[in-house]
């Protein structure tokens, strides 16, 4: 299958074959294809044919699943090809059988790595493609005859069988309703209501849009929130469908999820959403089914509509045999997708607390969840084969900015240094990762300052040397075996980033992959020891959960005894400069919900106290999560012209957003330089911004022309 953002092996019209990326699926099933070469991204259309003579792994044994987005397509085909026109403020200017897009990389990948750091003011963020074991293949089939009877969710009034009105719990953070029943047999055959919207063909790759990560002018510039893009509200996008086959035994249960997100009003979250600068973020990461999942022909259960909301689809039978979903919607600070790879996941969790630590501040990360929910992926990078790709987790990517915000001229004047820490709580023991495995001791001593006797700290001088750190102590780190995963992690790791001037501590940035969370059931049937490890792991979860609650309250108590863990954290939970961030994964599978239903309500429970401390949630309301039924016309209605005008006004938006936000980096930037005492560096920067000048004029161009 050939998909936006692959690497594919492309023929120029003298006769070199060399690598490029899938950029766009045209209409006319054609593919745009973009490289880099000689400073400039290039790119070209080619054809089905000559993408599977030149790239025989793609070929497919049978025929190639992916076809061109029909014309009618809505909703994925407007925003590719309006993140495709952000990303092109500049003049094309054509060159035989290629096309110039100077200034902004399209594929970083093989750019060389001066040219991915500099002189741009955009970072190019790979298109939004997972790799094969990060995504299912959504696709959107037309619903079923045999298809129970779908009850309609409130606002468009459908056949119904049952139509069980949202409802709240106390806090309104999380409701239950029930939708689709169907009975048991004979299934009741109704024919839901045609989704008369346009449908999406099988998209697996929504886009992402640049990084939105400043020029590397000398002295990098913290992740700073960007406005969001407004998007037209009147262009419903559908939600990415599983196909799963009749024989399957959840069949039912998939079809009544199908018409449910055939619903949806898919808006996910995008690198150029706002970021929110809350005290205590609690956030959700649904992954993708992995291979086992897809090998028992899981159905996914997890629908996660837009940048805050994640539903939980929940299988039931009642005692009369009746099948019905049980849809628990929960609101969180973010929910991540499937589709949401580590740097957008670091984009709105950790990179904001970065600069926490340069203000003296502690900022903790959580990664919590169940055994094979994506801690791990998340927080320490995928692994390709027995390989951990260190460099895409949160680990790394804090680690980066840090080194970053490190070269701006207030810090630099500061002579602050970085060192790492990288420990374990196994049971009530604490083991050092970097040095052998030696136990630690934790001791509060008289003013309550707890220390871990005896930790040894690292000095980085770079990137590298934090990404040496984290594969030294990843290798250490002790796995043990519960039924739920063979290579299950039953310690909580802490990697510490540690920034001193001199000896005293300046600031620091914990970053914890937790245990997982998996209830006691899990382990009933292994040893007295599995068993106790399990019950230590609850202890602390609990104790973490109430710490950060008391953190929200600014309670003058708060429980940080209860456990080694929240021991160890205690400086995290007190203190006005400190911040905390809770991302809890999640695995999408239908074998998997009721562990995911605890992760939510845990994640919940952390949340009604946690990000404002008003324990007052925003209800979820329908028009939220639904397709408006003024919006949800007919294919007929919609001509071209509509659909043009709509390509126009999102790309405007977009350009006009890149325009004012390089406008601003460029105020920033100038003023910044105004304390820069390098004349060298100086006078570097300043040709750097003359470009950025370049491109805002062509950005404003291009607004203009459009
Ligand atoms: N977002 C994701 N995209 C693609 N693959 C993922 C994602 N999250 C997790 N995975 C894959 O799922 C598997 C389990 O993930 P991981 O090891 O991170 O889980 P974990 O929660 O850390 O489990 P444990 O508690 O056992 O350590 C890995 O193969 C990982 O590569």
């Amino acid at each position: 299958m050939i998909a936006v953002g692959m690497h594919v092996e492309i023929k120029r019209s003298d006769g070199r074959i060399h690598g490029a990326v899938i950029a766009e699926v045209k209409s006319n099933g054609r593919f745009m294809v973009e490289w880099y070469e000689k400073g400039e991204t290039k790119g070209k259309e080619s054809s089905l044919d000559e993408l599977l003579k030149l790239n025989p792994s793609l070929q497919p044994t049978v025929p190639p699943p992916v076809q061109p987005p029909p014309p009618p397509q809505k909703a994925l085909q407007t925003s590719t090809a309006a993140n495709r026109q952000s990303m092109h403020i500049q003049n094309f200017q054509e060159e035989e059988d290629t096309f110039l897009l100077d200034h902004i990389p399209m594929a970083t990948k093989n750019a060389p790595a001066n040219k991915r750091q500099t002189g741009i003011f955009m970072q190019h963020v790979p298109l939004r493609a997972a790799s094969p074991t990060e995504k299912p293949v959504p696709t959107r089939r037309a619903p079923s005859p045999k298809a129970e009877k779908f009850v309609a969710p409130p606002s468009k009034p459908m056949s119904t069988r049952s139509n069980a009105a949202p409802s709240s719990n106390s806090n309104g953070a999380s409701k239950t309703e029930n939708h689709n029943t169907v009975a048991p047999t004979p299934v009741q055959v109704e024919a839901p209501k045609q989704n008369t919207r346009r449908s999406v063909a099988p998209q697996p790759v929504p886009v992402s849009v640049p990084t939105p990560t400043p020029v590397n002018m000398g002295a990098q510039r913290a992740p700073s929130p960007v406005a969001r893009v407004p998007s037209p509200k009147n262009v419903p996008r559908s939600y990415p469908q599983q196909e799963v086959a009749a024989s399957n035994q959840n069949f039912a249960f998939a079809e009544m999820i199908r018409n449910y997100r055939a619903q949806i009003d898919y808006r996910p979250l995008s690198m150029f959403d706002s970021v929110n600068e809350n005290r205590i973020s609690v956030c959700v990461r649904k992954r993708p089914l992995n291979k086992k999942e897809l090998t028992r022909n899981e159905v996914d259960v997890i629908t996660i509509p837009s940048r805050d909301i994640t539903i939980l689809h929940q299988p039931q039978t009642r005692v009369d045999l009746t099948k019905y979903l049980d849809n628990q919607k929960f609101r969180f600070d973010y929910s991540f997708d499937e589709y949401a790879n580590n740097e957008l996941v670091y984009r709105f969790t950790a990179a904001p607390l970065v600069k926490t630590i340069f203000d003296n501040g502690n900022a903790t990360c959580f990664a919590y969840g169940q055994t094979g929910s994506g801690k791990t992926h998340t927080m320490g990078g995928d692994f390709s084969g027995k390989k951990q790709n260190a460099s895409m987790g949160i680990y790394a990517l804090t680690a980066r900015d840090v080194f970053r915000m490190l070269e701006q001229p207030q810090y630099r004047r500061k002579e602050l240094s970085v060192h790492c820490a990288f420990f374990e709580i196994y049971g009530t023991k604490t083991f050092d990762l970097l040095n052998e495995k030696a136990e630690l001791r934790v001791l509060e001593d008289k003013m309550q300052k707890v220390q871990v006797v005896g930790l040894k700290e690292e000095q980085a001088m770079n990137e590298q040397d934090v990404l040496e750190l984290i594969n030294k102590g990843t290798l250490m780190r002790t796995a043990g075996t519960t039924s739920a995963n063979a290579n299950s992690s039953r310690s909580h790791a802490i990697f510490q980033i540690i920034l001193r001037q001199g000896k005293k501590v300046w600031g620091k940035f914990s970053l914890i992959d937790l245990a997982g969370n998996e209830r006691g059931q899990d382990t009933r049937d292994c040893d007295r020891d599995t068993r106790k490890e399990g019950a230590n792991i609850n202890q602390s979860l609990l104790a973490l959960k109430e710490c950060i609650r008391g953190m929200a309250r600014n309670s003058s108590h708060v429980p940080f005894r209860q456990s080694k863990l929240t021991m160890v954290l205690r400086n995290s939970f007190i203190g006005e400069k400190s911040r905390t961030v809770m991302i809890s994964m999640i695995s999408p599978g239908i074998a998997s919900s009721e562990h995911t239903l605890n992760t939510l309500r845990y994640a919940d429970r952390v949340k009604e106290m946690g990000t404002d401390g008003s324990g007052e949630a925003t209800p979820i309301r329908d028009e939220e999560l639904f397709i408006p039924p003024s919006l949800d016309k007919s294919d007929d209605e919609y001509d071209l012209e509509t659909e043009k005008q709509e390509h126009r006004r999102l790309a405007v938006d977009h350009l006009r957003n890149l325009k004012e936000m390089a406008e601003k980096l460029s105020r920033e930037s100038i003023t910044s330089l105004s304390n820069e005492p390098n004349a060298a560096q100086k006078a570097e920067c300043l040709a750097k911004l003359d470009q950025l000048a370049q491109i805002i004029s062509n950005a404003r161009a291009a607004v203009e022309n459009v």
